[in-house]
């Protein structure tokens, strides 16, 4: 038995600190049992040898990372008699910060689909066109510059999009941004990750017959400079040259999720819903995802969380 700075009564030395449980005795000889049991390597064995042991989803490696398991413990660890322990380093809670993007070819749906996906799981959304389109309209030294390319139906220069971009960033409360329709080309991915100094965490692809993405933007009537049979060409074969080449550079870091875009709004909105619906789970709630595990100080607390995940939320 230890005691704190409070002078409570620790139940475990330090590094068999007990993790608040709804169920179950907190004594000594449980609590071993069960550090052995949520052992991250006695899990993986435990389900290998079952033949049930699937390599975790690369998003959630990508979400939880080390970073925020420890800050999740820290908050979480308790003393056995359910209050904190106070002097555990610190009482905040850091979530990593979540960056997805969209990409697609021009009328894939992707602004539709992204306002859906920003107002359902809570996203800010920043629509990379969207921006530039703003920067027109506000009569900027670079507003010229931009209308013309996207009147040929070009890409801007990455500098301009991606200082956009960070600024929509800088200025929004929210920890969980979509990227929409942004990074476009090698370019602006590069320059997102120099500028902004992260990656996206995954990236959504809305896979779309040429056709009938040419005739969405040409329905589309917002007065859009580039929504017209000429422009469109365009951007379909910048978007074949330049964009396509991005996506798969995130394919092969598997973290692109590509989406039929075909069908009615409703009907591709069910096919992205739960891929957020996982996520926003595991975000919102990270408290509520590990009622009964056991921590152990010195444990790469990573693998034991996707270890959980697995066997609880992911499908596959
Ligand atoms: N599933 C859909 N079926 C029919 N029209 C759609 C669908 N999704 C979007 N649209 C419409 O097609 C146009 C292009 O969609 P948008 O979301 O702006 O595409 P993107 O951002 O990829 O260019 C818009 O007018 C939108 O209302
Ligand atoms: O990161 C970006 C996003 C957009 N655009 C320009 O804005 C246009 C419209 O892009 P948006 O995503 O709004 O529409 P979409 O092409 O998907 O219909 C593109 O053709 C480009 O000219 C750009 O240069 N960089």
């Amino acid at each position: 038995m230890r005691t704190n700075l409070q002078g409570d009564k620790l139940a475990y030395n330090t590094n068999k600190l007990s993790y608040r449980h709804t169920r179950g005795n907190h004594t000594e000889r449980n609590y071993d049992k069960r550090v052995e049991n949520n052992d991250p390597s006695t899990m993986k064995s435990k389900y290998e040898q079952r033949g049930k042991w699937k390599d975790p989803n690369p998003i959630y490696k990508e979400l939880i990372g080390p970073e925020s398991v420890a800050a999740f413990m820290r908050v979480n660890v308790q003393t056995e008699n359910g209050t904190p322990i106070k002097d555990v380093e610190a009482f905040h809670f850091t979530t990593s910060i979540l960056f997805a993007s969209s990409t697609g070819g021009p009328g894939s749906g992707k602004g539709t689909q992204c306002l859906k996906i920003a107002e359902t799981f809570g996203f800010d959304h920043i629509g990379a066109g969207d921006l530039l389109r703003k920067e027109i309209h506000s009569d900027s030294e670079n507003g010229a510059m931009i209308q013309k390319l996207m009147k040929e139906g070009s890409i801007a220069p990455s500098e301009v999009t991606v200082k956009l971009i960070k600024k929509a960033i800088e200025s929004a409360e929210n920890r969980k941004f979509l990227i929409d329709g942004f990074p476009r080309s090698e370019e602006n991915r590069v320059a997102y990750e120099r500028i902004i100094g992260a990656e996206p965490n995954f990236v959504l692809f809305f896979d779309c017959p040429e056709e009938v993405m040419v005739k969405r933007v040409l329905n589309r009537n917002e007065g859009r400079v580039d929504d017209n049979e000429h422009t469109v060409k365009e951007r379909l074969k910048v978007y074949k040259a330049i964009t396509l080449p991005v996506a798969n550079h995130y394919a092969k870091k598997g973290k692109l999720y590509k989406v039929d875009g075909t069908g009615t709004q409703e009907e591709i909105f069910e096919r992205v819903r739960p891929i957020f619906a996982s996520l926003r789970y595991i975000l919102c709630s990270p408290a509520a995802m590990l009622p009964s595990i056991y921590l152990h100080q010195d444990h790469d607390f990573s693998e034991l969380i996707y270890s959980f995940l697995q066997l609880c939320f992911l499908p596959n």
